[in-house]
């Protein structure tokens, strides 16, 4: 088996008095996708930003393609191949869908092959090119912040709660993008309270709980066995849609 893409060994993270993360282990193996689960609070989203330096580790070690990225700065993360989804998207309302794509584009340029990847991926994004980002629909901005995100090949895709208060038609269609991105080699680590999407997605899974990650394993162990969803996630009913 291949080395993990990325490590993160008893990583502590405070944000002003706040001890939230309190002692992180997570390893995601390269090329598949991996959830992070968990309820309120629980710290996922502060792990996705203590990966990439938006929040400082205070302890611990975060090892990313081989190298010790715990002290970099954000910058110098990023540029090793990494793409961010931000919970609140990160899009530009005012710019046109076409304008805030251009912005993520290294130098602002387009690859012609890799824009028509995306538009196949995401149609509704061609069709709404010249339109203002903020006139887009929830689920057509999600798809304008993935598709920001993955405006460059990435070797490693970070995903904050994608199907968050979008309708399950539109949910369908991210998880058959989420899937064909997989198809692309990307590693993925996508934060989802969602865990019908979760399954539809997810190669293994990592459930967090008040700063920790108290379960690792394969999604399809999790998704065979209801005891150990209920103990880990006292799941709502979406679980079992
Ligand atoms: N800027 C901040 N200042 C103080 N506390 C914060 C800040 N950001 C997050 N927290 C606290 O850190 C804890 C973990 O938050 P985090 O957003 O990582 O959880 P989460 O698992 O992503 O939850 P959710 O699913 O609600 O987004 C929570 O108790 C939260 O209140």
């Amino acid at each position: 088996m291949s080395a993990p893409l990325l490590t993160m060994e008893g990583v502590h993270t405070h944000i002003g008095h706040y001890h939230i993360l309190q002692g992180v282990d997570l390893t995601l193996p390269r090329g598949e996708l991996t959830v992070l689960l968990g309820r309120n609070g629980a710290g996922k989203t502060t792990t996705l930003r203590t990966i990439i330096n938006l929040w400082q580790a205070s302890k611990g070690r975060i090892v990313f393609d081989g190298q010790d990225i715990t002290n970099w700065r954000t910058p110098r993360i990023v540029r090793q191949g990494i793409g961010y989804v931000p919970e609140n998207m990160g899009i530009f309302s005012l710019l046109t869908v076409q304008e805030n794509m251009r912005l993520a584009a290294e130098r602002r340029h387009f690859d012609t092959a890799r824009l028509d990847w995306i538009f196949g991926l995401f149609p509704a994004l061609k069709k709404f090119w010249t339109t203002p980002a903020g006139l887009l629909s929830g689920g057509q901005k999600q798809m304008l912040s993935i598709a920001r995100a993955i405006i460059e090949p990435r070797a490693f895709l970070i995903i904050d709660e994608p199907s968050k208060g979008l309708a399950p038609a539109i949910i369908k269609d991210l998880v058959q993008a989420i899937r064909e991105l997989k198809q692309t080699d990307t590693t993925i680590l996508l934060v989802e309270q969602n865990f019908s999407f979760a399954r539809a997605v997810g190669d293994h899974v990592a459930v967090m709980d008040d700063g920790r990650v108290v379960h690792a394993g394969s999604m399809s162990d999790l998704a065979d066995d209801t005891e150990l969803q209920g103990r880990l996630l006292g799941l709502s009913l979406d679980a079992h849609a």
